[in-house]
């Protein structure tokens, strides 16, 4: 070949043979590579695979209808809480975890509470990374750690998780590990749902990296034969067309009142009454109020201490006493303190702020000489909460303000009940909560709501009072108190009966924060 005038093309001819040689050394290098990489993935994808059959062989995966925690219809679910029983899947699925995410990269592990602490468990013993747990509630005594283990300002901790709809658990739980100066940027989870969760979770700055996807497990398990193509063609349009907003996320963890504990939303409250209630109501295990409506003070006295061990509050309607004297209500005070309840007179002050100032605090009834909560109609605009507060200097009385109403045929409406709301939210060292019947400010943990018209067996008397079951006022209403007042004054045993009723009310509560 013609080389010569090509400056040292002679020399990289003479180096062709080698330049062959290392070429093929090195394709060879690189053919074991890939070839490695495609049988780990190959190995990887098989043990998916039998996951997700095991899992599906140990009824972890359940098709019917179903209720998530966000409230959605679900015809897929997953209880992973029996894997607990199954040591060596619980063994294959913490092996995929490890092989899916380079845990040496975190100082600390941690399982979003409960079903994912024993998988983090398993992990931390593995790894021998250090665990910290999250407790739910944070403890009313003693240290009120809310992360329990030993850390240090800025650790990185991995999150380890179940299954993922919204991604709000391992916000919330990655919420109580930063205010505690643990640095979180990554989760695990067994099971992305595809509902949205791995979006919201990235715009939280959490990366989120899962073993299974619904459609993948869909896919195996149909082809597995496990599961016919109409519950397959059922999944995949529900989880199309079953994504959970970002927003409504984002509410439900704004310290929802609605999921927080009495005790949690002590921190929340600014006035002195609610802090006093959500006490009383968390160490008595009570959210009864009972409305005193008898028109005998000694009848009223009689209630007080039949109903006084199981009531946080017990509200009273004073102009209804036939025999009113000063010292009734003397007498109410120290039964109050005696069972540790608060007095509530439910005036629903409605004037000018210079009439309800003299209606509060002078005349036969003296109101805010001994009632430290009482009721107000918002219809007369701000001027009568100012008259309060002029009265009540040393902050150690509260209201609640009225925003719907339990009779039928109410006139209020939504604005009236909104703008209620904005009031209530100006005057937060005042109110101690809302008088309605329907969960609203549940982005505000420190104000209470109070219910009333609840009874068991009834649904109206008939005069327009409208009754629902305790169960329904705290769970779907929102209640945080209910006011009970025929169904327990018109029973021949009203200890018992308020007993019943305390343990109904207190039942749906904790359900309802469950
Ligand atoms: O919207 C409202 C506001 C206040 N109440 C008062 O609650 C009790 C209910 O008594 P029951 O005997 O349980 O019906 C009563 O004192 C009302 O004045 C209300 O019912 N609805």
């Amino acid at each position: 070949m013609y080389t010569e005038g090509i400056p040292g093309l002679s020399f990289f001819i003479y180096l062709l043979p080698c330049a062959d040689a290392l070429f093929t050394s090195l394709y060879s290098i690189v053919h074991i590579i890939i070839s490695f990489n495609l049988r780990v993935k190959v190995k990887t994808l098989l043990k998916m695979e039998s996951l997700a059959v095991e899992l599906f062989k140990i009824n972890a995966i359940k098709f019917g209808d179903y209720k998530t925690k966000v409230g959605l219809y679900t015809p897929v679910y997953f209880d992973l809480r029996v894997i607990i029983s199954y040591p060596a899947l619980m063994e294959s699925l913490v092996q995929l975890m490890m092989e899916k995410i380079d845990i040496k990269n975190s100082k600390l592990v941690c399982g979003v509470p409960y079903t994912a602490l024993p998988i983090a468990t398993i992990i931390s013993l593995k790894s021998k990374l250090p665990m910290v747990m999250r407790r739910k509630e944070a403890k009313s005594y003693g240290t009120k750690k809310l992360i329990e283990g030993v850390f240090s300002d800025g650790d990185s901790c991995l999150i380890i998780e179940d299954v993922v709809t919204s991604g709000s658990s391992i916000l919330e739980t990655v919420k109580d590990l930063k205010a505690s100066g643990i640095v979180c940027s990554d989760a695990i989870v067994l099971l992305d749902r595809e509902q949205g969760g791995k979006a919201f979770l990235a715009e939280n700055g959490i990366i989120m990296h899962s073993i299974l996807t619904m459609t993948e497990l869909m896919r195996i398990l149909f082809k597995r034969g496990f599961i016919t193509a109409e519950i397959k063609a059922t999944v995949d349009d529900y989880i199309a067309s079953n994504k959970v907003k970002s927003e409504s996320v984002a509410i439900s963890l704004k310290e929802d009142r609605l999921k927080l504990s009495y005790i949690d939303r002590l921190q929340y409250a600014k006035n002195n009454v609610a802090k006093d209630l959500l006490s009383i109501m968390a160490k008595k295990q009570t959210n009864l109020c009972v409305a005193a409506d008898l028109t005998i003070a000694a009848d009223v006295l009689n209630l007080a201490e039949q109903v006084g061990p199981y009531i946080c509050c017990l509200k009273t309607h004073i102009d209804i006493i036939e025999d009113f004297h000063p010292n009734f209500v003397r007498r109410l005070q120290e039964i109050a303190e005696m069972y540790e309840f608060i007095l509530m007179e439910d005036r629903k002050f409605a004037d000018i702020g210079k009439t309800v100032q003299m209606q509060y605090s002078k005349g036969v009834f003296n109101i805010s000489s001994w009632a430290t909560l009482v009721t107000v109609h918002s219809i007369f605009g701000k001027g009568v909460l100012d008259a309060i507060s002029e009265v009540d200097l040393d902050r150690r009385r509260g209201v609640f303000l009225l925003a719907e109403a339990s009779a039928s045929g109410t006139l209020i409406d939504e604005k009236y009940t909104g703008e209620t709301l904005k009031i209530a939210s100006e005057y937060d060292d005042l109110i101690v909560g809302i008088v309605c019947q329907s969960p609203l400010f549940r982005d505000k943990p420190g104000f209470l709501q109070l219910t009333p018209g609840v009874q068991v067996g009834e649904t109206e008397d008939n005069l327009g009072q409208q009754y629902n079951s305790p169960e329904k006022v705290i769970v779907e209403k929102g209640g945080d108190i209910a006011v009970v007042g025929r169904g327990i004054t018109q029973s021949q045993d009203m200890r018992n009966e308020a007993k019943k009723y305390k343990d109904l009310l207190w039942a749906a509560y904790l359900k309802r924060i469950s």
